[in-house]
């Protein structure tokens, strides 16, 4: 992917509580045999299909290259949730894609076939009512917001396989014969309803969730009461099934400590839920109905299969699902995780399907503690931020500062500080100043085979052992602490040249001399193995980096995760003309940009819409 953000960025203000300390409960996490059993069933489904033995849990393991298996077998399949187009992406929208397209991009690393689904869920009334207070139709304002979904994956650098729209004709047709095989099942019956409605969660609420005045704890308005004759689902039905299902695979919901708040719902017992809406007429019509509309989630959450479709195939469930379903991760916020958790899996086992390997339920980015969200309008906006700052910045940022499944305040001088400090300064200065050394004494090429070079050196050991840790935080989904070890690289790379001095060594002529080139290259490999482990996260970066290293943007296309292992870089490998990858943020230049890039950011939203090629390009 070509890089299309500058990188001498600069500043903004944000800053994040650091929760609950996720590590331990990772640690807690594998601790359990059903929590192993967990891991074996997440990695066979994903980069590996030998199972166990390659278990990131069992901290041991190493692998060698004869252990993996690039198998395109089976593929992974990962989503994020179906976006409510109520309102503009925000960078609450943004941080969920990011951490996806990151997992999509590590199990690339290991030739797996994956399948990352993102879109938009445009039915409904809260939809309906945006629209008129635009005043433009439904279908106008539908097609606006998902196409500003789509130019910020762009900015981004969101590389996802799949996006679905609920009002894809595709969509339609599955959603048909989801519910007609559902009613076949006797699942579905058609009862009047009284209840306490929020519109912005399209949900019934239960009474004793309510904060004062009947207000949603989470949107805080009031909810309304309603009265409707609707078609309701057996969920009450699917208790025991549910129940079972969870003790049986503890890990089906992730973070582990999200899994008692869903086994809590169920065991307080299952309400059955209504399935249709008397009152919106944007929506799906229920078969055999059309006075009466799908309710948007029954609607919704079957875009995670309708999105396996191609656009030319009859669009049918069969088709969908031998398309790669059941998916390998449903990646979503906390907020949705009863929808995911408890409602999604009954009713794909009322339709007789396979139920998702995994539901992780990430926290919260907050602003003064509430939830950023749409609804409340308190968002932040994260085309300004990657106008100011570059894509890399703004995904290395939210990921190595919030802990995965944990909640995370933002501010401004903590991102500067995080950004300057390690991708500007431990990544970024330490390539151009080791390529200015290479530049000066070896015409910027390197004299001797990384692999000889490093023989009996410890930092080769601790930079493998780091890619190695960083390997199994990915795969844990602990993606901070994946940006924390190859951070340490860096940081090994700098005490490294920092205590061999090779600028004085050069100029003593020799054997000193020899040694410093022997090490410029020790650490320009460390670089290499840096942009292949951080590429998830960073990818444009990295590919600037690889390509100072004299590679070419195919070559860096074409890597691999095994080839984090040292030797790469050879002897006689000429290395590009130092060139900062990537510049520091200054604070008085971002001061004058900021508001410039704003106005340049709320342009380019309200252009006209590229091709679909080029925005998934
Ligand atoms: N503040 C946030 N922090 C982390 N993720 C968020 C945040 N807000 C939204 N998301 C992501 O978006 C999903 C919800 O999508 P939705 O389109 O309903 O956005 P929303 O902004 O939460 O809407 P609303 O404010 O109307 O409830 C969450 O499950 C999560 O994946
Ligand atoms: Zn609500």
């Amino acid at each position: 992917m070509a890089c299309r953000v500058q990188h001498s960025m600069q500043n903004s203000f944000w800053f994040l509580s650091s929760s609950r300390l996720y590590s331990t409960i990772q640690s807690q996490k594998f601790q359990s045999k059903n929590q192993k059993y967990f891991c074996k069933k997440l990695l066979s489904s994903s980069s590996f299909s030998k199972g166990v033995r390659y278990c990131s849990c069992s901290a041991t393991t190493s692998y060698t290259d004869a252990d993996i298996n690039y198998s395109n077998a089976e593929a992974f399949v990962l989503t994020t949730p179906l976006y409510y187009v109520n309102a503009p992406p925000h960078m609450g929208s943004a941080y969920t894609t990011i951490a996806a397209d990151t997992i999509a991009r590590f199990q690339r690393l290991f030739r797996k076939k994956v399948i990352f689904i993102t879109g938009t869920d445009e039915h409904g009334e809260k939809i309906a009512s945006a629209a008129g207070a635009n005043g433009s139709s439904p279908r106008e304002h539908c097609d606006s917001v998902s196409q500003a979904y789509k130019l910020l994956w762009r900015d981004l650098d969101i590389a996802y396989d799949k996006f679905i729209r609920t009002t894809d004709t595709k969509h339609e047709a599955l959603v048909k014969e989801f519910y007609s095989k559902v009613l076949a099942n006797g699942d579905i019956y058609r009862a009047d309803y009284e209840g306490l409605y929020c519109v912005n969660c399209e949900e019934y609420k239960d009474e004793k969730e309510l904060l004062e005045n009947n207000c949603c704890s989470m949107h805080l308005n009031p909810c309304v009461r309603r009265k409707e004759d609707n078609y309701f689902f057996a969920l009450s039905k699917y208790q025991k099934r549910l129940e079972d299902t969870l003790t049986e695979n503890p890990d089906f919901v992730q973070p582990s400590y999200r899994l008692n708040e869903v086994q809590g719902w169920i065991k307080s017992g299952l309400r059955d839920f209504s399935i249709s809406r008397a009152s919106v007429d944007w929506g799906i019509a229920v078969p055999n109905d059309d006075k009466q509309t799908i309710y948007v989630w029954f609607d919704a959450l079957l875009g995670y299969i309708s999105a396996l479709l191609d656009d030319k195939e009859k669009p049918n469930l069969q088709t969908a699902i031998s398309s790669g379903w059941p998916a390998s991760l449903h990646l979503i916020g906390k907020d949705i995780l009863r929808f995911h958790a408890v409602y999604w899996p009954a009713m794909l086992m009322s339709a007789g399907l396979s139920l998702p390997k995994m539901v992780f339920g990430h926290g919260f980015l907050t602003k003064d503690g509430l939830k950023m969200g749409k609804s409340l309008g308190n968002t932040l906006e994260p085309t300004d931020l990657v106008h100011r700052f570059g894509s890399d910045a703004v995904r290395y940022f939210f990921l190595k500062e919030v802990e995965f499944g944990s909640d995370g305040d933002y501010s401004e001088d903590r991102f500067i500080n995080i950004i300057n400090a390690h991708l500007a300064n431990t990544i970024g200065n330490l390539l151009n100043r080791t390529l200015g050394l290479l530049k000066k004494n070896c015409q910027s090429t390197l004299a001797i085979d990384s692999a000889i070079a490093a023989e009996g050196n410890a930092l080769k050991d601790t930079v493998e052992i780091l890619a190695e840790k960083a390997r199994k935080h990915y795969e844990n989904l602990e993606l901070s602490s994946a940006c924390e070890a190859v951070l340490e690289i860096g940081n090994a790379g700098n005490v490294y040249i920092d205590g061999q001095a090779p600028w004085s060594l050069f100029k003593q002529g020799g054997s000193a001399f020899e040694t410093a080139a022997k090490d410029l290259v020790i650490v320009l490999e460390a670089l290499r193995i840096i942009a292949i482990a951080l590429s998830p996260i960073t990818p444009s970066l990295c590919l600037r980096i690889y390509t100072q290293l004299g590679y070419s943007e195919d070559q860096f296309k074409a890597v691999t995760w095994n080839d984090t292992k040292w030797g790469g870089l050879k002897c006689g490998q000429i290395m590009a003309q130092p060139n900062p990858v990537f510049g520091r943020i200054e604070l008085e230049t971002e001061a004058k940009n900021a508001g410039e890039s704003a106005k340049r950011a709320s342009k380019k939203m309200n252009k006209t819409p590229k091709t679909q090629k080029a925005v998934e390009a």
